[in-house]
């Protein structure tokens, strides 16, 4: 019987370099840990989220230890608007009160994670939603923090209400998934040391998970190609120190700074390579682990 591939136009050639290309990657990973981070930005497009969930699925079957983290800041943002609730915004955070952290945890554990979940199922894998709060997986403190006002210079401390900063990560729970075929997916909601739920930023909840875990690797997917310079080029490698002096002088902002603050972090707990990339790239994660081409930012001490 003639192989359906090559009547249907795939030149056999071309397959053979292609996996040829892509085992060595492959075997690089062989049973270590990839954390991915999902983005709310990034996961607009119902395509994209297919060719994720995909991409996630032969990672698992390919021998690797996937574990999904997600955030949903956008979808967070919608919901608050629906209800009539205004977010504030303090270094990248969202400043948290309570009827915010309810919302924050329906829309997080609630929606996007089981539509990950589901996702990830119809691409042929098996996922399981949890929280921080689940197995007691993630503990966290109340988060401060220092801003400094750009007219005065003046430095002052910005209570964000209820979100959280990990204090105690319990890996026992990832450790069982990974040996089965069970791939997590992870919200960034989690539990305080006095009993009340905290909205974690998904970047700083990603970071403590592969910190714990000794991660390979640590991938952020987002809706930009990766980190800009002031001249909006993209930067592919980036030094912790360049990172540093690039948040102090504002080049970068908003949602990229605890994206950026994570990755050296990360970087410092041993995790061995982080990268900024762009999710809007169908199949980014295949592309940025099995290529010679990584995409996106690559962080680096
Ligand atoms: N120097 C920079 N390079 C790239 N993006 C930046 C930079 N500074 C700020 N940003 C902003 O950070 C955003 C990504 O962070 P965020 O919106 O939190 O994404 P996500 O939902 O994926 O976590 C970009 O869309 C961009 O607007
Ligand atoms: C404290 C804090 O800011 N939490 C975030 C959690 C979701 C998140 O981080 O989503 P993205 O990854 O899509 O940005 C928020 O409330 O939006």
């Amino acid at each position: 019987m003639t192989d359906p591939r090559i009547t249907s136009g795939i030149d056999p050639v071309l397959t053979a370099q292609l996996i040829a290309t892509a085992l060595p990657y492959m075997l690089r990973y062989d049973e270590k840990t990839v954390v991915v981070k999902f983005g709310g930005n990034a996961m607009g497009d119902e395509e994209l989220g297919k060719a994720f969930a995909e991409d996630i699925t032969l990672l698992k079957l390919a021998g690797i230890n996937p574990v999904v983290v997600h955030g949903g800041g956008p979808q967070i943002n919608a919901m608050l608007g629906r209800l009539g609730i205004k977010s504030e915004w303090a270094a990248g955070m969202r400043i948290t009160d309570k009827a915010t952290v309810e919302v924050v945890e329906m829309v997080l554990a609630g929606s996007i994670n089981k539509e990950i979940v589901q996702t990830i199922t119809e691409a042929g894998g098996r996922a399981i939603g949890l929280t921080g709060k689940d197995g007691n997986m993630v503990t966290v403190t109340r988060l401060t923090r220092k801003i400094v006002d750009p007219d005065s210079n003046i430095e002052r401390i910005v209570d964000l209400g209820f979100v959280g900063e990990p204090k105690t990560v319990r890996t026992e729970v990832l450790e069982v998934l990974a040996k089965s075929e069970i791939i997590p997916v992870l919200a960034p909601v989690c539990a305080g040391e006095d009993g009340e739920t905290y909205n974690v930023n998904a970047d700083t909840f990603a970071g403590a998970i592969a910190g714990a875990l000794h991660a390979s690797r640590l991938l952020f997917l987002t809706d930009v190609p990766g980190v800009f310079d002031k001249n909006k080029h993209l930067i592919k490698e980036l030094t912790v120190a360049e990172a540093k002096a690039m948040i102090a002088d504002g080049t970068i902002s908003g949602g990229m700074i605890p994206k950026v603050e994570t990755c050296i972090e990360a970087l410092d707990r041993g995790v061995e390579g982080v990268v900024i990339l762009d999710g809007k790239t169908p199949h980014a994660v295949l592309l940025e682990l099995f290529t010679e081409h990584g995409a996106g930012t690559l962080i680096k001490r």
